[in-house]
């Protein structure tokens, strides 16, 4: 009850004596109902097509508490303390900390069982641990080898709608590309992280991705001690996909072992049983294994952190390129010129500037991974403020990527031509796209992810153009990644080159 009733009236009181204001905390439910009452009330705010400020539609609360109690505020999940914070100094210190005194925020229980105890979820010296035995296997090199069957994924899905655009008289067709793409991504994913286990790959990511749709809906719920042990329909299905999901994985990996032969392989699963075994610090051999649970999680890690997200900055850019037509055609034109009409290879996508350009500013507008979050194990003073121990921290990166003190007044609009001269000098400070997170925890897969979108994009600009359908709604959403709430239908045309 203490924790309940009197600690976040005293955690109250002492933010606001260091200037820290906020809603006020309501017994058991905090802040939730108000933050799901706001977003009720702007769930059908459509956007136009070049309006690419969405935050209204996705978080009102932080729009109107920050106009209310300025920055950082604090605010309440249940009757956990958040202080939400949106200053580039800030989150940088927060961010940068080697001191593991800012770790990951404790996940909801759904979300931990979706994506195990992976490199995303672990701390200390265990991510330590998980991060030196993986890092090899994102290594450039390793990446680039990965190239052929990227392209080759692409080339797959893109020849099924070339083969139906060309049953056409106008060699169009109408393709739901958020859909597609997500096959893809998985597709990708599973190819490249499991090899010749591909099929296997895919059944896990089914089996996965429904669990993710059970994992939002119960997001926002109060949560009720006990209740996730009770049978019900809904927990049962959970259960059942658990199952299926851990088995599915564990038969790749024991399949792997078994077959181990010359080598562990070159995919991902490979390289990573590659990173167990030894590895040589300082000239002296370290022992670095992770344990099989450890692998499976892993496993769940690469699919989740791996799929959706690439899948979104795809399914996003290709929405920019519809709105801004002559950017999809200078794109198309540095595709060909680069690499002509074969297939792209790791170095002719390594040149394409523009290409990156544009992905950088989708990653900037529409980035898949909203707010970041962390917590504190002990007081922190970050900047003129202290963090009080057991106080997540919630990082605004899409507020953070709109301020136009640091990106400039056109920080509202799609202009590319910001990032010229390279991610470093395209705003006032350095570290300003957060769409990775920068520091010892930034994304491990970004050289995959941004080669994996060059190799697609590359792919279905040498066959297609592309346009929004008229029924595309401009609505993006937050269901854990920044989503299209009702897709992304677009009509693409074949072709004559
Ligand atoms: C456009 C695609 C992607 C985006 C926008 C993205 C974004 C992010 C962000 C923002 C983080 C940091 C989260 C935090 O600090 O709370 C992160 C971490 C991570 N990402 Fe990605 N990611 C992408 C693709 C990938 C891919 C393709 C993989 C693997 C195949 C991957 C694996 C991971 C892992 C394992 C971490 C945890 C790293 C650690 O904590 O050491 N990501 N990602």
């Amino acid at each position: 009850w203490e924790h309940l009733v009197w600690r976040p009236y005293a955690i109250a009181r002492r933010h606001r004596a260091q200037g820290i204001h906020g809603p006020p905390y309501r017994f058991l439910k905090g802040s939730n109902e108000e933050v799901r009452r706001m977003k009720a009330e702007t769930a059908d705010v459509v956007l136009d097509v070049h309006d690419h400020n969405y935050l209204p539609r996705v978080a009102p609360h932080f729009l109107k508490w920050r106009a209310q109690y300025g920055e950082p505020f604090l605010f309440w999940f249940g009757a956990k303390p958040r202080i939400c914070v949106f200053d580039y100094e800030l989150v940088r210190q927060i961010l940068s900390s080697k001191s593991g005194h800012f770790p990951k925020n404790d996940a909801h229980p759904n979300v931990l069982e979706l994506l195990g105890k992976g490199l995303v979820l672990v701390n200390g010296v265990d991510w330590v641990r998980h991060r030196r035995v993986i890092n090899p296997a994102f290594a450039m090199d390793k990446i680039k080898a990965m190239t052929e069957t990227m392209v080759s994924c692409a080339q797959r899905t893109f020849s099924v709608f070339e083969d139906q655009a060309c049953k056409n008289t106008n060699r169009e067709i109408l393709v739901e590309f958020d859909k597609a793409v997500q096959g893809l991504t998985a597709d990708i994913i599973s190819h490249t992280a499991f090899g010749s286990s591909y099929k296997l790959g895919m059944e896990a990511f089914h089996a996965q991705k429904e669990l993710q749709s059970i994992a939002i809906s119960s997001l926002l719920n109060v949560q009720i001690p006990g209740f996730s042990y009770l049978p019900t329909k809904r927990n049962r299905r959970k259960w059942m996909l658990e199952k299926k999901l851990r088995s599915t994985l564990m038969r790749v990996i024991n399949s792997r072992l078994a077959s181990k032969g010359s080598g562990y392989g070159n995919d991902l699963l490979g390289l990573m049983f590659e990173g167990c075994t030894t590895t040589v610090q300082g000239g002296k051999q370290e022992q670095l294994s992770l344990s099989m649970e450890e692998i499976l999680h892993e496993c769940k890690t690469f699919f989740f952190a791996g799929y959706e997200t690439t899948s979104l900055l795809l399914t996003w850019t290709v929405f920019l390129l519809s709105v801004y037509p002559e950017w999809q055609e200078r794109l198309r034109g540095e595709g060909l010129r680069e690499g002509g009409k074969g297939n792209p290879t790791g170095d002719n996508l390594g040149k394409l500037k523009e290409m990156m350009m544009v992905l950088h500013e989708a990653l900037r507008l529409y980035g898949p991974a909203l707010f970041m979050q962390r917590k504190t194990i002990t007081d922190m003073v970050v900047g003129a403020i202290t963090i009080p121990k057991d106080h997540a921290v919630v990082i605004g990166a899409p507020f953070m990527h709109r301020d136009k003190k640091v990106w400039g007044e056109d920080a509202d609009q799609f202009n590319p031509m910001r990032f010229a001269n390279g991610v470093a000098r395209a705003a006032k400070v350095p570290h300003a796209l957060l769409a990775f997170s920068i520091g010892p925890r930034a994304c491990i897969g970004q050289n995959f992810a941004m080669l994996e979108a060059k190799s697609v994009m590359v792919t279905v600009l040498q066959k297609f153009s592309f346009a929004l359908s008229p029924s595309y709604v401009h609505a993006p959403a937050d269901f854990l990644t920044l989503q299209p709430k009702f897709g992304l239908p677009v009509v693409m045309k074949l072709l004559d080159i």
